[in-house]
């Protein structure tokens, strides 16, 4: 059963975040959370949100979904395939969330609770289906982080499993199932080992929490990112890897390193320390902003993987793919709306507005999204087709701030043979910012030498050009450097 309706119960830190995925990915949320403020809160949430797919996407995003809040569990499940519980992590306020579900939910519709670490055999105890019931596991924002742990209980269906490791990737998402059901699942164990060595050194007076952050952010953090922990052990083995790596350090396993099984006092004192350690390291920054930076900072991070094709750069990248292919036809007949984004943090410099080789990039994917369009897409490309860029002019004609959104649009000036000649406008609302002329010509890239295009892609090129042979000439075309304007 395909999902399309979905419900989130709990529109707090994750259930928000929940919602942002959801609708970003087109699908209608009805959300029910008791709290007087709670849609307020979502709303904060679902901007901040929204400026960050805005500036990490830059295929064309699908039509947004529907936001409901609904006045009950019970309204909010009625009609959802996929019901996401996101209230606090009690084990009673599960189940009466529950129960009030199943009095109007489809017996099929899928629970996917998103608790920490309490086993789903306990969660699906007392349901009338519990075979629908699953953990979906996700991390702190969800809207942005991809991962999320499937874990199934005693009760719960092949199907339902089946159902979910189907559903998470259609949101950009990368499940991962775990064999076996235990509390903390995998995550939360690991985090949870980490965190409770944590406030051992800062009881202790070891260090801050400033100096402990600066050395997971400075340090092992960047390692994680990109290559978890046992690859990257595996490279710090050197070139006899692994063996030799648990050859030197297994030893020091039994050695004092750690406490982890030991747990701190967690008395008023600890709590104290702890607070007032972090209200001096972050304190003067609000929580919406420091979120707003950490967002950015995410972003910036798998952007970069993109580039390298590697963990959750290469997972954005498939995402990316399946939006363009999913994109409605545009209307030939003007300029081809070809690139889109909200100008990000890291295309910023030091002059505080958009630096000179993002203008180039827009444009380059601006170009990619024209050639899609023209059905030089992923799968020609692996069949050895593409474009090579032989000459570019950019003309910089307004600043481009951060946070701005812009958009380039692309006409076809000619096109010969093998060759494509293309006008690039980029523009914040009607504000044209900048233009670029490229020469393209039809690569084969198996004999890395010119060809002509195939023929579905040579009668679209011929198509829009023949269209775009009646638009205006655009004003700049062919101009050279240091030429007066006139
Ligand atoms: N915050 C985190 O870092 C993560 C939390 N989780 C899990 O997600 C779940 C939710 O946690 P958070 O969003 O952090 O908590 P939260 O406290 O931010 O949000 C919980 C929301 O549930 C609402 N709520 C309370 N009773 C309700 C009811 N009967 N029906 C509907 N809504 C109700 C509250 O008003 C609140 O807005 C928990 O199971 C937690 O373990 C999972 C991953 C990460
Ligand atoms: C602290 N936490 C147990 C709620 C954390 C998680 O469950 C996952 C995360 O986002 O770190």
């Amino acid at each position: 059963m395909t999902i399309r309706n979905t419900a989130v119960l709990g529109g707090g830190v994750i259930g928000a975040g929940w919602v942002a995925r959801l609708i970003e990915n087109g699908h209608d949320v009805a959300v029910f959370d008791p709290a007087p403020d709670a849609q307020r809160r979502l709303e904060a949430a679902l901007a901040n949100a929204d400026a960050a797919y805005a500036k990490l996407y830059t295929a064309p995003r699908r039509p947004k979904g529907q936001v409901r809040m609904a006045g009950s569990v019970a309204e909010a499940c009625a009609g959802a395939d996929l019901i996401v519980e996101a209230v606090p992590e009690r084990i009673g306020i599960k189940h009466r969330v529950y129960a009030e579900a199943e009095d109007s939910a489809a017996p099929d519709a899928l629970i996917a609770s998103s608790t920490s670490g309490i086993r789903p055999s306990d969660l699906q105890a007392p349901l009338r289906h519990p075979e629908r019931l699953l953990v979906a596991h996700p991390f702190n924002p969800v809207y942005l982080l991809p991962v999320v742990e499937i874990v199934g209980g005693k009760r719960t269906s092949e199907e339902a499993i089946a159902r979910a490791m189907a559903f998470y990737p259609t949101l950009g998402m990368k499940p991962v199932r775990i064999r076996r059901e235990i509390e903390a699942f995998v995550a939360d164990r690991l985090l949870e080992a980490l965190w409770r060595e944590a406030l051992w050194l800062i009881r202790d007076g070891i260090c801050t929490t400033q100096e402990l952050d600066d050395i997971v952010r400075y340090g092992f953090g960047l390692r994680w990112a990109q290559m978890g922990v046992f690859d990257t052990y595996r490279v710090a083995g050197g070139e006899a890897g692994m063996r030799h790596f648990m050859a030197q350090f297994g030893p020091c396993l039994k050695w004092p390193w750690t406490r982890l099984t030991d747990v701190p006092e967690f008395d008023d004192a600890l709590v104290d320390l702890i607070a007032g350690q972090s209200d001096a390291q972050s304190g003067h920054i609000p929580i919406r902003q420091l979120e707003r930076i950490r967002d950015d900072n995410l972003i910036a991070i798998q952007k970069a993987l993109q580039g390298t094709g590697w963990g959750a750069g290469a997972l954005l990248a498939e995402h990316e793919t399946r939006l363009a292919a999913e994109a409605p036809e545009p209307d030939w007949t003007g300029p081809l709306p070809t690139f889109a984004i909200r100008v990000p943090a890291h295309w910023l410099d030091y002059n505080g507005h958009m630096t000179e080789s993002r203008y180039l990039e827009a444009f380059a994917l601006a170009t990619d999204g024209f050639m899609r369009m023209v059905g030089l897409d992923a799968e020609a490309i692996a069949a050895g087709h593409s474009l090579f860029t032989a000459e570019t002019h950019i003309r910089h004609l307004a600043e481009v701030s951060r946070e701005e959104d812009i958009a380039v649009t692309t006409q076809v000036i000619a096109a010969q043979g093998r060759k494509v000649h293309l006008w690039h406008a980029m523009r914040a609302g009607e504000r044209l910012l900048a233009t670029a002329e490229h020469l393209l010509i039809h690569m084969d890239l198996r004999r890395r030498a010119s060809a002509d295009p195939p023929p579905a892609v040579r009668r679209r090129i011929d198509h829009v050009a023949a269209l775009h042979a009646r638009l205006p000439r655009p004003e700049g075309i062919g101009r050279h450097v240091g030429q007066p304007k006139g």
